[in-house]
């Protein structure tokens, strides 16, 4: 029995290209983020999966590029569960501010520990931590019991709500975490043991990296 389960960060947001902490704001996607997402649809499409359902958030970015892909993929109207506890992580009172200029006020340091660490929350924000308590459980509860009984499942979120359950996925240290980025509309194919370990894994937006 094949178990897997893709997770993709919404391709490129209005906000993503002005550099803009976005957080629980809900900006569109802009038209690279579009081709992205479908492109990302029609990658899988070419690796020969077929999604028996498909979770997303609450936020439009993540919603319409889960449905880009489906489109792509030619499941257009897959049952489709949308909830928030996949949003992206509160930015607090960054949201809205350029992150260049966050560094200036605040300083390379303090930003990167705001951004990627796991227990340090922006100022009125969400830690990774915190995102974590909201986004794990559901995970859990909801989408892995599907995957653990041979489901293909698709989850279409956020930057930091996927860091959130791919620290648990990849048994990720906090030091590492630090460093594991997502790229918009890259998708990541876990493999899954039967006891919920995770058997192999490959981010599909890193084997660009490595080809860039
Ligand atoms: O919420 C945002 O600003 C982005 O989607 C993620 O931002 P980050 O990459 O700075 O966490």
């Amino acid at each position: 029995m094949q178990r897997r389960l893709v997770l993709v960060r919404h391709g490129q947001s209005e906000w993503n290209l002005k550099n803009l902490f976005t957080g629980w704001k809900d900006p569109d996607l802009t038209e690279r983020g579009v081709e992205e997402a479908k492109a990302a649809g029609e990658l899988l499409k070419t690796e020969g999966l077929v999604f028996d359902v498909a979770f997303t958030s609450k936020l439009k970015r993540a919603q319409r590029t889960c449905q880009l892909m489906l489109d792509a993929l030619g499941q257009k109207g897959l049952e489709t569960i949308e909830d928030k506890a996949l949003n992206e992580r509160d930015y607090g009172e960054l949201t809205g501010l350029n992150k260049d200029d966050a560094r200036k006020t605040w300083g390379e340091q303090k930003v990167l520990m705001w951004r990627r660490s796991y227990e340090v929350p922006p100022p009125g924000g969400e830690s990774l931590r915190d995102t974590v308590a909201r986004s794990l459980p559901y995970f859990v509860r909801e989408i892995l019991p599907r995957v653990l009984n041979g489901e293909t499942v698709l989850v279409a979120a956020h930057g930091n709500s996927l860091r959130a359950l791919i620290m648990t996925l990849e048994r990720l240290t906090p030091d590492e975490l630090l460093k594991r980025e997502l790229k918009t509309g890259a998708p990541i194919i876990y493999e899954m043991n039967a006891d919920s370990t995770v058997a192999g894994w490959r981010d599909l937006g890193a084997a660009d990296e490595e080809a860039a």
